[in-house]
């Protein structure tokens, strides 16, 4: 049963009386396959019957799920409706079902940039691409702040494009404004201080909320999103989403440090000077010095290039599967290697567990940012004798072939003495590390020490100097081990409350 909860949203203002007017009752509509899942949201492909079966994507978001009344969501889609953009997927209509609403919208044949990069191009797309994509992303991101809106939730997976190669943002408004409904306006400028958008692409002053949101927030999110093209997940994609996790992680990231890790990481990818001077100023930790979207448009980034969109059609959408078919298949896919791989899947909740991708890793040798997880498993019960130790290669978590198995095995029959053998491993960790401590103590008193017999040989500011060194070494070193025991304590956390759930539902 339909209830017509949405007006026509043309055909009552005269300024766009020539945009047709689709039918507001789902009959009108025959529903031919699901084409993406999103958080509280189906997406299907559709054809409209009174509109000579004209094809449609039709987002169906679930209401109970969401936190706001039909009234903000009509008022929401009335404004998108007046906006027009070639880079902005505008709606054709929207109305509710049941407990669900339905958002009517053109299909664009090759879906998200985030389904073709998952299915296709998993290490991400080639640098001229990816300009080509983020020109146009900017060219609607720039529009849309102009006109005084945020997007709010920009990533690769609301950047959707067609077999022509036209790009289009899409999602402004709906469902930011249904996952996130209160705005609140200070001082005359547009602030919101609720969360919004999808934790991995938000900028650390949303995430800290209180100080609030603005259209520089949007531009971090841009930068994050050229990442995700970039390497084919945004960074941080492996830490579980929890915002007090990223919180922490997003305010020590540096744009510079990542960059390092990914030189030593991935040495066949280069990309250009521009690029990653382009979205090193989106990701600065002070909003106020990112660019805005119209400076970031004259960037030499998206000066010089001078691809067209044949080529990204050429090298990018030529010969991809549908749509429909390649959702079929990553569906399937996630069924199939669930065990393998605990990346994010498309269609599901957000993922609770540990997810091990190797695609980015910020802990490398003398590098600060380094939120690996040491992945131990244990053969019998809490025997710190048969840990099995994570071998680290090349920046990569790699569990010895032959451990798996038993690795998964344990992971679900006895996930408890799991956790007492990690808390028991970090407790030697920490005391070696105390060990560790000490023994460079007495180092630096030997070194004093023979500083002081030499003392005649080498000059006394040389002497400091070496001092002053070293000790910039081994507090770096200490602060280093710090950060990484501290983010393991996070994640034993985070595992433990995982444990006390599943356990309080069984
Ligand atoms: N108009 C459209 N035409 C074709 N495919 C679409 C369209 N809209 C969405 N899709 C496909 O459906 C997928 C899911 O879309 P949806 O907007 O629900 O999820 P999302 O943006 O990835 O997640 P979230 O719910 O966090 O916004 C997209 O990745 C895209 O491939």
């Amino acid at each position: 049963m339909a209830h017509h909860e949405q007006e026509d949203q043309c055909s009552s203002t005269g300024t766009i009386a020539q945009k047709i007017q689709y039918p507001l009752d789902p009959s009108s509509y025959k529903i031919l396959d699901e084409i993406g899942v999103g958080v509280s949201a189906i997406v299907y492909k559709a054809i409209c019957i009174p509109m000579d079966s004209t094809v449609v994507a039709i987002k169906a978001i679930d209401l109970d799920q969401s936190r706001t009344d039909l009234d903000s969501i009509r008022r929401e889609t009335k404004t998108m409706s007046l906006l027009s953009h070639p880079n902005i997927l505008n709606a054709h209509c929207s109305f509710s079902v049941d407990s669900r609403l339905w958002v009517v919208m053109p299909f664009m044949s090759c879906g998200s940039l985030q389904s073709i990069i998952s299915s296709c191009f998993p290490d991400g797309l080639p640098e001229p691409c990816i300009a080509i994509v983020l020109k146009e992303t900017l060219s609607a991101l720039s529009y849309l702040h102009n006109q005084g809106h945020l997007h709010r939730d920009v990533k690769a997976g609301n950047i959707l494009s067609d077999s022509d190669g036209s790009v289009k943002l899409a999602d402004f408004g709906v469902s930011a404004s249904i996952y996130e409904p209160s705005h609140h306006h200070h001082h005359g400028s547009a602030m919101i201080t609720d969360m919004a958008g999808t934790p991995y692409w938000m900028a650390p002053e949303v995430i800290r909320s209180h100080t609030g949101y603005s259209f520089k927030a949007d531009i971090w999110s841009f930068g994050i999103t050229a990442l995700e093209l970039a390497h084919g997940r945004p960074p941080l994609s492996h830490l579980p989403p929890e915002k007090s996790l990223l919180m922490k992680m997003t305010q020590r990231f540096r744009f510079s440090d990542y960059e390092k890790t990914l030189k030593i990481k991935d040495k066949n990818k280069k990309f250009s000077r521009a690029f990653k001077d382009m979205v090193a100023s989106c990701l600065d930790q002070d909003p106020s010095k990112r660019p805005s979207a119209e400076k970031l448009m004259k960037h030499s980034f998206f000066k010089n290039c001078n691809k067209g969109v044949e080529f990204f059609v050429k090298n990018v959408l030529h010969g991809l599967r549908s749509v429909e078919e390649r959702f079929k298949e990553s569906r399937n896919h996630v069924g199939a290697e669930h065990h393998e791989d605990e990346e994010f899947e498309v269609g599901s909740s957000p993922p609770v567990k540990q997810r091990r991708i190797s695609g980015w890793n910020f802990n490398e040798e003398g590098f600060e940012l380094d939120p690996v997880f040491p992945f131990f498993t244990t053969e019998s019960r809490a025997d710190s004798d048969s840990v099995v130790k994570q071998v680290r290669f090349g920046g990569e978590t790699i569990i010895p072939p032959d451990r798996i198995k038993k690795q998964s095995e344990s992971d679900t029959n006895s996930e408890e003495s799991n956790l007492g053998t990690q808390l028991a491993v970090h407790h030697q960790a920490a005391e070696s590390l105390m060990a560790l401590r000490r023994s460079l103590d007495e180092e630096r008193q030997q070194v004093s020490n023979m500083i002081a017999l030499l003392g005649g040989e080498i000059s006394r500011e040389d002497q400091l100097m070496q001092i002053v060194e070293r000790l910039k070494m081994e507090l770096e070193t200490e602060r280093r081990k710090n950060f990484e025991l501290e983010m393991e304590l996070e994640f034993l956390k985070h595992q433990i409350s995982g444990a006390d759930n599943s356990g309080g539902t069984d």
